[in-house]
């Protein structure tokens, strides 16, 4: 028997950087969004172990992928022998801001709970969660949600608005670690009007959230890859309503009205070697 599952990437509509905290983690308030480019994961029980293949992504295929770290941690709970063959089909890019690996985490961390009759409740899968990452809570949630802490406070929002989305890659990917330490030597930029864009999204007022989109860790990311500003330049040229960078970068994503709209701006865009994608954003409760 093979259960299929999901992996929905995020992006962030606002990004606020608060402080440092003693923990050498920053303290962040970010409204984050599920949006529908997915990795898939298909598990197949064993008798016992884990085994994990990866196809389509530049990414650890051992322990250090954080789909192994996941089932690892289950497998602690699930007491006596459990075992898990996982096959993951890479489609996020890696190292992108979109949360790739965290998106794969959770989804591990909700398919086995069931598979091997765990039956956490969310609460408990959640503080699992905060030790593989701080997105992997948004992750285990989805939709729309306001986060912060380090990113494992989560407080659900209204399902944003649909909104096609452009999303242009370079081929370069950031480590997140360096782009908090980048932004600590950064003057900090325009704060981003977090209530304000929880406003728009409470009234659906998409050209609002596009004027709300604000993102601290760009100044930092632009600083050691200037570039970022003429994939942003160039999205809009190209039709986009906004553009933002997600979450610590480089993935830009420009707002369309549409899913359609967002393929017609991503043919438009003059592809200087990144890689483009047309998807949407995703709340469950919309599906
Ligand atoms: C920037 C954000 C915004 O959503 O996402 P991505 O760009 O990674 O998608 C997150 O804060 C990233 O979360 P995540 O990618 O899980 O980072 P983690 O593995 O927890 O941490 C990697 C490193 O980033 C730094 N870090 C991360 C989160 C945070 N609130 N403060 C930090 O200073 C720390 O140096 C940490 O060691
Ligand atoms: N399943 C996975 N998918 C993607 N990256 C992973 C995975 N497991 C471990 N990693 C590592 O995590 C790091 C962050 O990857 P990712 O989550 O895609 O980036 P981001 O946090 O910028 O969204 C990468 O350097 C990658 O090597």
């Amino acid at each position: 028997m093979v259960i299929k599952v999901y992996a929905r990437a995020k992006i962030n509509l606002t990004l606020d950087v608060l402080g440092k905290r003693p923990d050498g983690y920053h303290q962040v308030e970010t409204v984050m969004q599920s949006i529908e480019l997915h990795d898939c994961l298909e598990f197949t029980p064993l008798e016992d172990g884990v085994s994990l293949t990866v196809a389509g992504g530049e990414v650890p295929s051992g322990a250090d992928n954080l789909v192994y770290r996941a089932a690892l941690l289950m497998r602690k709970l699930a007491g006596d022998k459990k075992g898990i063959s996982i096959k993951l089909n890479k489609n996020i890019p890696v190292a992108a801001g979109l949360g790739g690996g965290s998106a794969d985490a959770a989804a591990t961390l909700s398919a086995l709970n069931e598979i091997w009759g765990i039956h956490l409740p969310a609460r408990d899968l959640l503080s699992l969660g905060e030790k593989l990452g701080s997105d992997v809570p948004f992750c285990l949630l989805g939709g729309t949600a306001l986060a912060g802490g380090r990113g494992e406070l989560l407080e659900s929002l209204p399902p944003c608005p649909r909104m096609g989305l452009v999303l242009v890659k370079p081929s370069f990917g950031v480590s997140t670690a360096s782009v908090y330490r980048a932004y600590d030597s950064c003057p900090s930029g325009k704060r981003p009007g977090t209530v304000a864009m929880i406003k728009a999204i409470g009234e659906r007022d998409i050209d609002c959230i596009v004027q709300n989109l604000a993102n601290v860790l760009e100044i930092a990311t632009i600083s050691m890859h200037p570039e970022i500003a003429g994939i942003k330049k160039r999205l809009l040229e190209a039709g986009a309503l906004g553009v933002l960078m997600s979450g610590s970068g480089p993935t830009v994503f420009g707002v369309t009205a549409d899913l359609e709209a967002a393929r017609a701006v991503a043919d438009r865009y003059p592809n200087c070697g990144e890689r483009v994608l047309a998807t949407e954003t995703f709340n469950p409760e919309r599906s």
